[in-house]
């Protein structure tokens, strides 16, 4: 069953297979989609991939690919082979390392992920910037990145729903794909620039990405329903 009906996408931050799969037991592909990350990509060797996607769900794989152009296309053609829904590069490596996941994907036949590029990490605010040498508010460099990321034929940008205003006005063909979404009462966790579901969808999100409160909840099938009630109302 497909879940493109939803613009719910949980991040399945476990360390092991059946930790995620438990989780993914517990939730509906129609009313989710599913994002694999580093943690568990890496911890579970092959097949986590394969295995979400005859659950049904369209999976998102979130190892946000940051290389040389050659190394970070082939990287994206690998994903696209393994028929994830989204996969993602820092946009930060720069126009032609995206241009080159970009030409990759053109000359496969077959279906195409989204490709997409993360801005700055929502976890990131102003002076976590300085630190890395970029004196600049977290929302303009993103917009930078932005620029770039149309320029180079990305569907869309990991960014704050903060931002989603902004970059819809100016880019309104890219889609925008949110993390650090919290709903109203959740614990902030290490994230910096949140917003609750509803915020964000008011916002301009076209999906939210929800870790923690769903994966972290007592009962995750209640946590992720009462998120689909939210943004319902
Ligand atoms: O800027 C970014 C890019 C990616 N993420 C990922 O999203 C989830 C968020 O999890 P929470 O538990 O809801 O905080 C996580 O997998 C991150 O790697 C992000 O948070 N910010």
């Amino acid at each position: 069953m497909s879940a493109c009906q939803t613009p719910i996408i949980v991040a399945l931050d476990f360390p092991t297979r059946d930790a995620a799969l438990k989780l993914a037991d517990q939730l509906d592909p129609a009313l989710c989609r599913v994002k694999v990350g580093k943690e568990l990509f890496t911890s579970s060797a092959s097949g986590i991939v394969e295995s979400l996607v005859e659950k049904g769900f369209e999976v998102f794989l979130d190892l946000k690919f940051h290389d040389i152009p050659n190394t970070t296309a082939m990287a994206v053609k690998a994903a696209a082979e393994m028929g994830v829904w989204m996969v993602n590069v820092h946009c930060s490596g720069g126009l032609r390392m995206m241009s080159a996941c970009r030409e990759v994907l053109a000359q496969r036949s077959g279906p195409q992920p989204l490709l997409i590029g993360v801005t700055v990490l929502t976890s990131m605010e102003r002076e976590d910037l300085a630190g890395i040498g970029l004196d600049i508010e977290p929302q303009e460099q993103v917009l930078r990145l932005a620029a770039l990321a149309e320029k180079a034929g990305m569907d869309g940008l990991v960014c704050s729903a903060l931002e989603a205003p902004a970059l819809k006005a100016a880019h309104p063909s890219l889609q925008l794909v949110t993390p650090g979404i919290r709903p109203a009462g959740s614990a902030q966790d290490d994230q910096r620039r949140i917003l609750t579901p509803r915020q964000a969808l008011d916002a301009g999100s076209d999906y939210l990405v929800i870790g923690r409160p769903i994966s972290q909840a007592a009962d995750p099938a209640q946590a992720l329903a009462a998120v689909v009630a939210e943004i319902r109302a």
